[in-house]
């Protein structure tokens, strides 16, 4: 029986020849449709799941020339190995080509299923739980809801648990949403706990060790600085503290101690970055299967490490990523060693601002986008992005300049903390995201600010280097010839995060046969991920992401793209005269 697809004439067709490998790890090449094909009209429909910013993404993938799937001539094994289910189509409904991923803070104001789906359609990529706040029970129905919309939607929202860490921090209000600290006013912050109600300007705090680690003299700053105390007088287990900038305690919220005006770092030296209630949550994020744990207030490589291998000894807990939050002035120290045992990063600017100067936070957060990108970890840039749409529904300028520059640095991803956990307006704030990143992507395009350097090289392993150079010639390539995609085929989703990494300017349509692989691959930046079932066979693989993605609109017939794969038997697929 024939092969369905003959590649395209040898004069189009590059190959990177046996020889030159050391083993026949991976290949590229590139083709133009329609190859020279025989195809036959299935009835598979597309399902269509809202992508409200494909629309206005880059020109070339405008809509298809009609939208049946297609399949190719059985193959004499028998087995229909090129042919999109309609299972698979149901499954990849998802089909957004905005590059910069989006992130939601989950909270009260959007827990529910449909608040939940809302959010997917409006271009959440990772949904996060913050274990400061909301019993499991409560997280455990979120995560719930959220696999059921992938299932049910075609979605491949990951979820992200980001643990409490060991932070010092107010407790709960007694109920109470917030207080307000006036100018001048002494309040009492204690290791007592409160029989009843909290009683009048008084706050307790989560760390035993507080009372006798705190200086007469010392600032008290909650949440970074939103309030701040000077620290007058300590009786017994009572701090009491002098109010100096007024404004809302809110529940929780965390607390820093500065000296002429720096950071006192030792007050809470003594405390574990994973706490034994973080180990706990650990293990329920195992046995729910989330997606990543972001680690706070990560000092060092080494409890990155530590946290790895507890997860890679439990099943299912190697397939989770580990995202270092760096917020301390450790972390900013021992950054490169950090990152690279971690799977990924966060400026979290929130607590980060609360360690260092705060005119000081817009470049760590450059370096660290940097510093990621060239150790090809996903990096998230972090907290008050559109804060004052907790509030009101539209941002200020400055907002919009600080998400811009954000996307500016191409970093993978922006999150939403507040303004979607808590915000009046979570819809209306990742609409802003949405639009935005959008925006600056294109004028990114237009303007065609591709890097022209080359990225340092990462690997060591020869394989690994092999996969690196293809990703790196290959999104090169795509630029130079202004290719319409590039697709790759990735089984653990390494070689589609170095495809990532080169910020190609076209789309970057990356197929994986696993659902974990899927999801954490939304992380990063210019992935579009789905989840087929392949074959052996590189050609049939290749006519069935066609398939796919004309059925959903995203490539067309005439359209040039570029193939990179990891898969070992495609290299002789590619490898055709
Ligand atoms: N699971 C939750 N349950 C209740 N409130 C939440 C939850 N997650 C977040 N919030 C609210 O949203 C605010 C902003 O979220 P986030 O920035 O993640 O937390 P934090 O302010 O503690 O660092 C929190 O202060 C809290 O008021
Ligand atoms: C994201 C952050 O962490 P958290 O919300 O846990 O304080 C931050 O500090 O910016």
């Amino acid at each position: 029986m024939s092969h369905s697809i003959q590649f395209s004439t040898p004069s189009r067709t590059l190959h990177l020849p046996h020889s030159r490998l050391h083993r026949p790890l991976s290949s590229f090449s590139f083709r133009q449709f329609p190859l020279t094909s025989t195809f036959k009209h299935t009835s598979l429909r597309a399902s269509s799941s809202p992508s409200p910013d494909s629309s206005s993404s880059s020109s070339v993938l405008h809509s298809p020339n009609g939208t049946p799937a297609v399949k190719s001539e059985e193959r004499s094994s028998g087995i229909d190995v090129d042919t999109v289910t309609e299972a698979e189509l149901k499954e990849n409904g998802f089909r957004s080509t905005r590059r910069t991923k989006l992130i939601c803070t989950i909270g009260p104001a959007t827990c529910g299923f449909e608040q939940l789906e809302a959010l997917a359609e409006g271009g959440m990529n990772v949904a996060r739980l913050n274990m400061c706040h909301g019993t499991r029970d409560w997280h455990r129905n979120v995560i719930r809801s959220v696999r059921r919309l992938n299932e049910e939607k075609g979605f491949a929202v990951a979820i992200m648990m980001d643990t409490e860490g060991s932070e010092i921090h107010m407790g709960d209000l007694g109920g109470e949403a917030s207080a307000k600290a006036e100018d001048g006013e002494v309040w009492t912050f204690t290791v007592r706990a409160f029989d009843a109600s909290r009683p009048q300007r008084t706050i307790s705090v989560s760390y035993d060790g507080f009372a006798e680690d705190v200086r007469v003299g010392d600032e008290l700053l909650v949440d970074g600085g939103m309030v701040r105390f000077d620290v007058i007088e300590k009786i017994g287990p009572d701090v009491k503290c002098l109010c100096t900038d007024p404004g809302l305690l809110l529940p929780r919220a965390n607390l820093t101690f500065w000296r002429d005006g720096s950071l006192v770092r030792e007050r809470n030296a003594m405390l574990p970055t994973i706490s034994s209630k973080d180990w706990l949550d650990i293990d329920f994020g195992i046995a729910e299967g989330v997606d990543f744990i972001a680690v706070s207030f990560v000092k060092s490589a080494e409890v990155i490490n530590h946290l790895k291998s507890y997860l890679a000894a439990r099943p299912g807990g190697g397939d989770i990523g580990v995202i270092a939050k760096i917020e301390s002035i450790d972390s900013l120290t021992n950054l490169e060693e950090i990152i690279l045992a971690s799977d990924g990063a966060m400026v979290a600017r929130g607590d980060l601002g609360a360690q260092i100067p705060l005119e000081q936070v817009p470049a760590a957060q450059q370096k660290i986008v940097k510093v990621c990108r060239e150790l090809n970890k996903p990096v998230i840039v972090a907290s008050q992005l559109l804060e004052s749409m907790i509030e009101y529904p539209t941002p200020t300028r400055a907002e919009v300049a600080d998400v811009s520059e954000a996307v500016r640095q191409r970093s993978d991803a922006l999150m939403l903390s507040g303004e979607s956990a808590m915000g009046q307006f979570p819809d209306k704030a990742l609409t802003v995201l949405r639009s935005v990143s959008l925006r600056i992507e294109r004028w990114w395009r237009e303007e065609k600010r591709y890097e022209a350097t080359p990225l340092q090289a990462i690997s060591s392993a020869s394989s690994d280097k092999i996969s690196e150079e293809i990703c790196n010639s290959a999104s090169k390539m795509a630029n130079n010839l202004g290719v319409d995609a590039v697709f790759v085929y990735t089984k653990n989703g390494h070689m589609a995060s170095l495809v990532s990494r080169c910020r190609p300017d076209c789309p970057i349509f990356a197929f994986t046969n696993t659902t974990s692989v899927r999801r954490r691959l939304n992380l990063q930046w210019g992935l579009i991920p789905f989840r087929l079932s392949f074959s052996e066979d590189m050609e049939s693989n290749l006519n069935k992401t066609f398939s796919l993605l004309k059925s959903r609109g995203m490539i067309k017939s005439g359209d040039l793209v570029i193939a990179v794969s990891d898969m070992l038997q495609s290299i002789q697929v590619m490898n055709v005269p």
